[in-house]
């Protein structure tokens, strides 16, 4: 590893780590040390796979004789889809992948979930290693094992818990990485702060300049703050039976509002949702006496910063988007459950949240 990588382990039941530097991508020997079989499925996205698939393929191909091959999937979310999993199913078909074959998904949480619950559904799991190429992926979605697809009826409705083998997150993809994904992908990092790490969002605002610069050196040491909080939640709860949950911070609400808005298009994107989810829920908190207007507006403000939404989009039916709220894995028979906010630094999940008070944030006087 180059001496400015840095490494986080993610522990439990089967430990892997995560790397985070420059230059990972062409890193041939650390990779191709997770190819146990004969066969490589390369996934990408049609943005990327230009941009870096050749570059992994070259490193993996002096240091494997594995066959390595690359599946590009239309970029966005959209690719989420039974579809773009049936697509991927008939590639290892095609491949003729064997229970040693390996996955690698290059690219963001699209590309990671999607290439991921292939992969744990290929011949009942296969190996998958991450190379998230967005900030949201390196900092998120790349680990902790969630995988999924989506349905007209909910996001990451069809899924499975299928931790990777590894994570390389090569810091200078993010140079090529489109202004307002990067803006995205702030939205979870905030998330970390919100929920476990107050001083993280005084960090964070103090650097925001620069982190929206790319400043290589407040950026990298924020993914790696960002992938510590969550390598040590996944750690003690693999499968969201309590903590993991909070986790899901500003996400019943952005996950409605993706569902609703529908997947393709000019709509917001998962980051984008989260933001405005993250401070729906902070006044919702607000509303029932939990955080402060005051604490609401501090995390509106540096969501602004960010230059992330803090409302839903226009034209979207606060009964509508409480309809789909009934859809959330949180959700139990017994009624809606948010991730509500203490304070900067301390959520909890709250069962039993009275829809009149859902309504009230998502309808502002
Ligand atoms: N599994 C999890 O724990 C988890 C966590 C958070 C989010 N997610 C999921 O992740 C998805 C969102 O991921 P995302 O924000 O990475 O979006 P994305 O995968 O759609 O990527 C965003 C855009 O950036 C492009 N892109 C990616 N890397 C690039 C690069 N280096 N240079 C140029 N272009 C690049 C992509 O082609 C795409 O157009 C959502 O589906 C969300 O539900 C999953
Ligand atoms: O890893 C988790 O746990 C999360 O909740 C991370 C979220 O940012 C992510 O969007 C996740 O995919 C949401 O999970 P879901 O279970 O609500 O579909
Ligand atoms: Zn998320």
């Amino acid at each position: 590893m180059t001496a400015a990588s840095q490494t986080i382990e993610v522990g439990g039941a089967r430990p892997y780590r995560i790397r985070i530097g420059p230059g990972l991508l062409d890193h041939g020997a650390a990779l191709a040390a997770h190819v146990r079989g004969r066969h490589v499925l390369l996934v990408s996205d049609s943005h990327v796979g230009p941009l870096y698939a050749a570059r992994v393929v070259a490193a993996l191909n002096a240091h494997t004789p594995a066959q390595v091959v690359v599946a590009c999937v239309a970029a966005g979310e959209t690719a989420k889809s039974l579809d773009g999993f049936a697509a991927l199913l008939r590639e290892l078909a095609d491949l003729g992948a064997t229970r040693d074959a390996c996955v690698l998904a290059l690219g963001g949480g699209v590309v990671g979930d999607l290439a991921g619950f292939a992969a744990a559904c290929w011949m009942r799991g296969i190996d998958i290693v991450q190379l998230p190429t967005t900030l949201l992926a390196m900092v998120d979605s790349s680990v902790g094992g969630k995988t999924a697809i989506d349905l007209a009826q909910g996001k990451n409705l069809v899924g499975a818990f299928h931790p990777p083998r590894a994570v390389f997150a090569d810091t200078t993809t993010l140079r090529t990485l489109p202004e307002r994904e990067l803006r995205a992908g702030f939205a979870e990092v905030i998330k970390y702060g919100a929920i476990m790490d107050a001083r993280f969002l005084d960090w964070l605002d103090a650097h925001a300049d620069a982190l929206l610069a790319r400043d290589d050196a407040v950026l990298a040491p924020a993914v790696a703050r960002s992938c510590a909080h969550k390598a040590a939640i996944v750690a003690r709860d693999p499968l969201e039976h309590g903590e993991r949950a909070l986790l899901n911070f500003g996400h019943t609400f952005a996950h409605a509002i993706e569902a609703e808005q529908g997947y393709g298009g000019d709509v917001m994107n998962h980051g984008e949702a989260v933001a405005a989810g993250m401070l729906l829920a902070a006044r919702l908190s607000a509303t029932l006496g939990l955080a402060t207007d005051a604490d609401a507006g501090r995390l509106q403000a540096l969501l602004d910063r960010f230059g992330l939404p803090t409302a839903m989009p226009p034209g979207l039916s606060a009964d509508a988007l409480l309809a789909r709220m009934r859809m959330d894995k949180k959700a139990a028979a017994g009624g809606l459950r948010f991730v509500l906010w203490d304070r900067p630094g301390t959520a909890r999940l709250v069962a039993d949240v009275p829809d009149d008070a859902v309504l009230d944030v998502l309808r502002p006087a």
